[in-house]
């Protein structure tokens, strides 16, 4: 099954909107309650902080993750060598923000968090019933008040033919979290991996929101939701020579939620993060 592309407004969105999940780890929806006036404002207001000078005055701070992290720190994928060609700032209501860019931003994080309790409840609704007898407490209630839920504003530069060979947006990866809700970005490039193996292009038209999966999720359900792998491609041709920006919302619980017999979402992230590099 390919991912699904699913009009928000109809009465069986919620239904065809978790099988896509279920099937593909992926769902795009259209005619949602995010205005694209934001995200692309947001688009042009970060690319003018990622040009600037500013963002060193930003770099991330390894206990808290909030901040800037530049392109020579930025992620390794787990089990991949070569660094990620991207930089990117993490925004938490608690962290630094450059002023002029909080209003807008915090305000889309509400926005989106809250459709994503949304999403969740939809998630919960058709959770099978056994799946679903195992979730500690309501999906939507995992992210009631978390201070963890995690935005990156992504910027991925231009490419300039000294690229590390092999090294590409984002290499081949899962998320961590519950939930990732995503706006398409302004450029093409993200793919997910299908169950026979083969990469496939995200439907992206501008204005998509584009759910995934997070291991977080995979691991609540006991894989009934599959964390899939996805990756962001270099450009070729023209578009080689421009940028891409993108924002996912990656949803965490709070850290006492428990996930599974195994984890709570702290035990599980700081295990995740070891592993990525950056604590
Ligand atoms: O930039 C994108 O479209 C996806 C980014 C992504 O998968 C991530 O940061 O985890
Ligand atoms: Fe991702």
């Amino acid at each position: 099954m390919q991912v699904q592309v699913v009009d928000y407004q109809s009465p069986n969105a919620p239904e065809q909107f978790v099988k896509s999940l279920r099937e593909t780890g992926f769902g795009v929806l259209t005619n949602h309650p995010i205005k694209q006036e934001i995200v692309e404002s947001i688009y042009t207001n970060w690319y003018n902080f990622f040009m600037s000078d500013e963002k060193e005055s930003f770099a991330y701070d390894p206990k808290t993750q909030d901040g800037y992290f530049a392109p020579e720190i930025s992620e390794t994928a787990k089990g991949h060598t070569k660094k990620d060609i991207k930089e990117y700032y993490h925004v938490y209501p608690w962290g630094r923000i450059p002023q002029s860019l909080k209003d807008e931003i915090m305000a889309y994080y509400q926005l989106a968090s809250d459709l994503a309790a949304e999403l969740l409840d939809w998630v919960e609704k058709y959770s099978p019933t056994d799946v679903a007898a195992k979730y500690s407490e309501a999906l939507s209630n995992m992210i009631k008040d978390t201070p963890n839920t995690l935005l990156r504003v992504l910027h991925y530069p231009p490419l300039n033919g000294d690229e590390e060979p092999g090294a590409i947006r984002a290499a081949a990866h899962e998320d961590i979290n519950l939930l990732t809700i995503l706006p398409a970005a302004n450029e093409p490039g993200l793919q997910v991996k299908l169950k026979d193996g083969t990469w496939s292009d995200v439907p992206c038209d501008f204005g998509n929101l584009i759910i995934n999966i997070g291991d977080m999720l995979q691991e609540a359900s006991s894989g009934y939701f599959p964390s899939t792998s996805h990756r962001v491609i270099n450009p070729t041709g023209k578009a080689s020579s421009k940028s891409r920006i993108s924002l996912p919302l990656f949803l965490h619980p709070r850290d006492e939620v428990i996930l599974s017999e195994r984890h709570t979402q702290r035990s599980y992230l700081d295990e995740r993060l070891k592993e990525l590099g950056v604590m």
